[in-house]
């Protein structure tokens, strides 16, 4: 491998590198959070330990790699190997500690019933882009370059009925990602197994657009998602903006162009229903009695989205979001 290299360097006088490292240097310029940097780090080792390998071979040929480093009765070798492993070892604890971190805001977040959308696709399909158009979000970066995005975050926005949702921003997917990235970064699309409905972004206009649904699809079959998160997947289809005479003729993706805001009412209506379906929430209008505790126990309990009075007998008809147990108690409760 490393010969390879070399011969190739001379041979074409400029500096070659491998699509390990080549996405490693992209993932290192792009990580913005300790935990990024942190995973990346550990891709990293791997790396390291092959070319101590053949740094020890070429030094072997000088007759120097095996030699005992001075009364340590360790050798050059095993000292490096040593340090590499303690690096590791302390990598991977301070990583679970942030894990364990992540897992308390997500039991959190769940108390606060927010459902979750958790946008996925291939890294420059436009994920932010979206993300950033259905949220208004202007803290949101999209950019013209691979893996723009390495950390999973979280953006408020509304649907059309005004429930709140959470956007979740994921990495994006590249063919042949080497196999030890791939093992540390699956650890940020955990997060997926914890939302309600995923939206599947796909950047139409790329000639390999159709393998690249099928690769998203194998990785998310192979997250061992629940079925029906699985089943619910809401596909995008964006930048038609760039396909000349699109013709939409999956009558099971939305067509949008995020970048120019194009097709996002649709999209919008789409996500509510299948948020609605996934966490069991009804839309309902409930007449209530404005002096009695009702209309107060639904703004704890619910989101209410507008209250209409009719004066005539001091009532008046309330629209909430509601989820089934939370109308179970309600009607218990004042409607025996
Ligand atoms: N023409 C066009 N360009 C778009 C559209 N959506 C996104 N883009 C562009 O595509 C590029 C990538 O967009 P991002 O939103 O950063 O893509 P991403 O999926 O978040 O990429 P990663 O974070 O790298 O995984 C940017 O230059 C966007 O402006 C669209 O609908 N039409
Ligand atoms: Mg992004």
């Amino acid at each position: 491998m490393r010969l390879v290299q070399k011969e190739l360097e001379s041979a074409w006088g400029v500096k070659v590198f491998d699509r390990y490292s080549v996405v490693l240097h992209i993932f290192r310029f792009n990580a913005r959070t300790k935990e990024a940097k942190l995973q990346i780090a550990l891709a990293e080792i791997p790396y390291l330990r092959s070319q101590l390998k053949n740094e020890v071979a070429h030094l072997d040929q000088q007759g120097g790699g095996s030699r005992y480093i001075m009364g340590s009765g360790e050798t050059f070798m095993e000292v490096q190997q040593r340090l590499l492993k303690e690096r590791e070892l302390k990598i991977r604890g301070v990583l679970e500690k942030l894990r364990r971190k992540r897992q308390l805001l997500r039991t959190k977040r769940k108390r606060r019933e927010f459902p979750i959308i958790s946008v996925m696709g291939y890294t420059n399909c436009g994920k932010t882009t979206l993300i950033k158009a259905l949220t208004g979000d202007s803290g949101l970066h999209p950019r013209n370059q691979l893996f723009a995005t390495l950390d999973v975050t979280t953006h408020a926005g509304l649907m059309p009925s005004r429930l709140t949702v959470l956007y979740v921003d994921t990495i994006g997917f590249l063919s042949q990602l080497p196999h030890n990235l791939i093992e540390s970064f699956s650890a940020t699309l955990e997060d997926v197994t914890y939302s309600d409905v995923i939206v599947h972004v796909r950047d139409i206009s790329h000639p390999e657009s159709t393998n690249q649904k099928v690769n998203v699809l194998n990785v998310l079959q192979n997250l061992q998602l629940p079925t029906q998160l699985l089943d619910s997947i809401i596909e995008v289809h964006n930048k038609i903006d760039l396909v000349e005479g699109y013709q939409h003729t999956d009558p099971n993706a939305v067509a949008v162009s995020a970048l120019h805001g194009l097709g996002m009412q649709e999209l919008k209506e789409k996500i509510e229903e299948a948020v609605l379906q996934a966490t069991g929430k009804l839309i309902l209008t409930i007449q209530v009695d404005l002096a009695g505790p009702q209309l107060s126990w639904l703004y704890k309990e619910a989101t209410v989205q507008g209250i209409d009075v009719l004066p005539e007998d001091g009532l008046a008809n309330v629209r909430v979001i509601i989820s089934s147990s939370a109308y179970g108690k309600y009607k218990k409760l004042f409607q025996p």
